[in-house]
């Protein structure tokens, strides 16, 4: 089988270590929620996602305390709402000017991205955290900045990512046959949703987790010795 045509790529537990994300990131954006929904409060981005937030939780009537309260309990046991997403990505803006954080992503990420981009193949990214906030994680990266090889970036708005047609919409959207995308991931059901598209996959193991046995997608301990142009399934 000849090479994919285009990569797209999860970041946390693929790119990027879920350490980084649960323990800098998450908490990042917990401590500093109340008081950015407080000091950005009259901006329509965080308006709409106060009033989605309670639309998706069917509580219209939630006040603002109550609502960043919801937004809290969602976080805490990472819930991948889009209004909820949206609202992190704010907050990490602040941190990633600020110079408080700088996004982790591992260096046999880096290194392969540059090089398969280099090599002519179209990169994309397909992540939970919010399109701003899978630009400032590659932008502001211990690696540099890694935006420019990037072809485009998908996240909640797409749909679920553990939904066969998210899948269909990205390779609708790159105008490429599924079977000439190959999805990275260290998610199991996101790789057999995206199997289930038609799409190529890779599963990530970096070790952080260990993958459920039997899932039949071929695995990978890093992005080195991950080469697309070698793969033949
Ligand atoms: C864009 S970095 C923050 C990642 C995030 O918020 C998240 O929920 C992780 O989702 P992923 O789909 O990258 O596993
Ligand atoms: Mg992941």
């Amino acid at each position: 089988m000849s090479a994919p045509k285009a990569i797209v790529t999860d970041i946390e537990g693929t790119t990027s270590s879920i350490a980084f994300v649960k323990d800098v990131l998450f908490p990042f954006a917990r401590k500093h929620l109340a008081e950015y929904v407080a000091t950005h409060g009259q901006s329509a981005t965080v308006r709409q996602c106060l009033s989605d937030a309670r639309t998706l939780a069917g509580e219209p009537g939630l006040d603002e305390i109550g609502t960043v309260a919801l937004l809290q309990r969602w976080l805490n046991v990472d819930r991948k709402a889009t209004p909820l997403k949206t609202l992190q990505g704010l907050i990490w803006e602040e941190g990633y000017a600020r110079g408080e954080i700088k996004g982790h992503v591992h260096a046999d990420a880096a290194r392969a991205l540059r090089e398969w981009h280099a090599k002519g193949l179209r990169l994309y990214v397909y992540s939970s955290g919010s399109i701003a906030a899978q630009k400032l994680i590659f932008g502001y990266s211990v690696e540099g900045d890694l935006t420019p090889v990037f072809s485009g970036y998908f996240d909640t708005t797409t749909g679920p990512k553990v939904e066969a047609a998210s899948y269909t919409t990205i390779a609708r959207t790159l105008e490429l046959p599924p079977g000439d995308i190959l999805f990275l991931s260290d998610n199991v059901a996101e790789l057999d949703a995206a199997k289930q598209a038609g799409l190529r996959t890779a599963a990530l193991d970096r070790g952080e987790v260990a993958l459920p046995p039997g899932h039949g997608h071929p695995v990978f301990h890093d992005f080195t010795s991950l080469d697309p142009f070698a793969r033949v399934s």
